[in-house]
């Protein structure tokens, strides 16, 4: 049974939900799904903006087949052309073989790799600027390369300021019935989840996205229509307003993140004597995490958000324990800049951590280690707990920088 919501009077959202996906992109959890949007404009000519993942292949087809009524598809938009979008196209053009299929040129090389079923006759090639009209609805394309595939675009109806927007402004989280931001509690339950899929998604690409709000602000937008996740038709500008923190990787918060790796339990106790130190000296916003039991994805959404990070971390054969070797790894991929970090290490018989991480440190942009560096050798004693209350005042003092 069709299962759609309509989101002005002639578009509707046709998409579905997959609440039983393990790992987005086979690496991410999503213990609560994820929507894939596609939208449906009912003009004087039909137009389906971006098809969905196979995996919802079946409910998205009925959905489109609901809203049309019997009329005929005659165009299809592909602002991306990754899968978990693009992969029903050959779906709808078995069903509907006399529609056009509109996108860049970059996309038309894409679909083909793909094998998406798309014949040249078929394709109607855009770029930025060209405008197209539907009958009421003119729209025009804009580039938007890297947020976050190569081909990627974002269509603007110049009629009633609707942004099919692609992957940019969406989010984890399957949306249960709910359509718009302004049904769901946004601020409270979605948006960890919302900037834990723009860093760990399109983290790495903030010139690129910052390139996108640039145009996206000469525009009048009254709608963000994603490809995952809520509608947005009110409080637009505090959503680019967080957009323009993770694309700048300015932090949101003064806050510390606590991130450590132990085996045997002696730096978690560092980790926990640290944290009652900041909060003995009056500092709370802080944050505790076993880089082990924590999927590196929620530890790169935290870093994105908080302007303070502590590693803690065993040696291990010499090496970075390797869950936070990891982490780091992840944070440099995702291009993570302009944090204050401490820095503790634990060995045994060779501490070493330390020392290669602030190595890696030193290759990120604008991160700043603290000269209180804390070695314990084994266990916390009396001496490296004074430095780790040393670390406590220094990350305190800190603070008192502007972010
Ligand atoms: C497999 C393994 C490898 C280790 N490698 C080193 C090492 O290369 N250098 C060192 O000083 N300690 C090494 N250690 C000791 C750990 O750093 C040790 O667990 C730590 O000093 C105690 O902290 P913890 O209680 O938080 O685990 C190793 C421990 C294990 C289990």
């Amino acid at each position: 049974m069709h299962c759609v919501r309509k989101v002005t009077d002639d578009l509707y959202w046709v998409g579905a939900n997959d609440k039983r996906l393990h790992l987005f992109e086979s690496i991410h959890p999503i213990e609560d799904g994820v929507s894939y949007n596609s939208y449906l404009l009912m003009d004087e000519k039909t137009v389906l903006f971006d098809t969905a993942d196979w995996s919802v292949g079946r409910q998205f087809c009925e959905n489109v087949e609901y809203v049309l009524n019997g009329k005929p598809l005659d165009i299809m938009v592909i602002n991306h052309l990754e899968p978990d979008h693009a992969a029903s196209i050959n779906e709808i053009i078995l069903r509907y073989p006399d529609v056009k299929v509109v996108s860049t040129e970059k996309a038309w090389l894409l679909m083909n790799q793909f094998n998406f079923g798309v014949e040249e006759e078929n394709f109607i090639m855009v770029k930025e600027g060209d405008t197209m009209k539907f009958g009421k609805h003119e729209v025009t394309f804009v580039a938007a390369p890297m947020v976050h595939w190569p081909e990627a675009m974002v269509t603007f109806d110049l009629t009633n300021g609707v942004l099919f927007s692609a992957d940019a402004f969406g989010s984890f989280k399957s949306l249960d019935g709910a359509l718009f931001a302004d049904e769901v509690d946004f601020k409270d339950e979605w948006i960890d989840e919302a900037r834990r899929y723009y860093t760990n998604i399109v983290g790495k690409y903030g010139p690129q996205v910052m390139a996108l709000l640039k145009k996206a602000s000469a525009i009048d937008i009254k709608m963000l229509c994603p490809l995952h996740g809520p509608v947005w038709r009110k409080d637009i500008p505090w959503l680019l307003d967080k957009y323009i923190h993770w694309a700048t990787y300015t932090p949101e918060e003064k806050g510390v993140m606590i991130v450590y790796a132990s085996m045997y339990g002696n730096t978690m106790n560092a980790a926990q004597i640290l944290a009652a130190k900041l909060h003995e000296k009056g500092f709370h916003n802080v944050h505790m995490y076993d880089v082990a039991e924590t999927h590196v994805s929620y530890l790169i959404g935290q870093a994105f958000k908080l302007s303070h990070i502590a590693i803690l971390s065993v040696t291990y054969n010499l090496n970075v324990f390797p869950p936070m070797q990891n982490f780091i790894d992840d944070m440099k991929r995702l291009n993570m800049q302009k944090r204050v970090v401490g820095v503790v290490e634990n060995g045994s018989w060779a501490p070493q951590a330390g020392t290669l991480i602030c190595e890696e440190l030193d290759e990120m942009k604008q991160m700043t280690v603290l000269n209180e560096q804390v070695s314990l050798l084994s266990a916390v004693n009396k001496m490296t707990a004074d430095e780790l209350d040393g670390l406590a005042d220094s990350i305190i003092e800190s603070m008192k920088q502007d972010y």
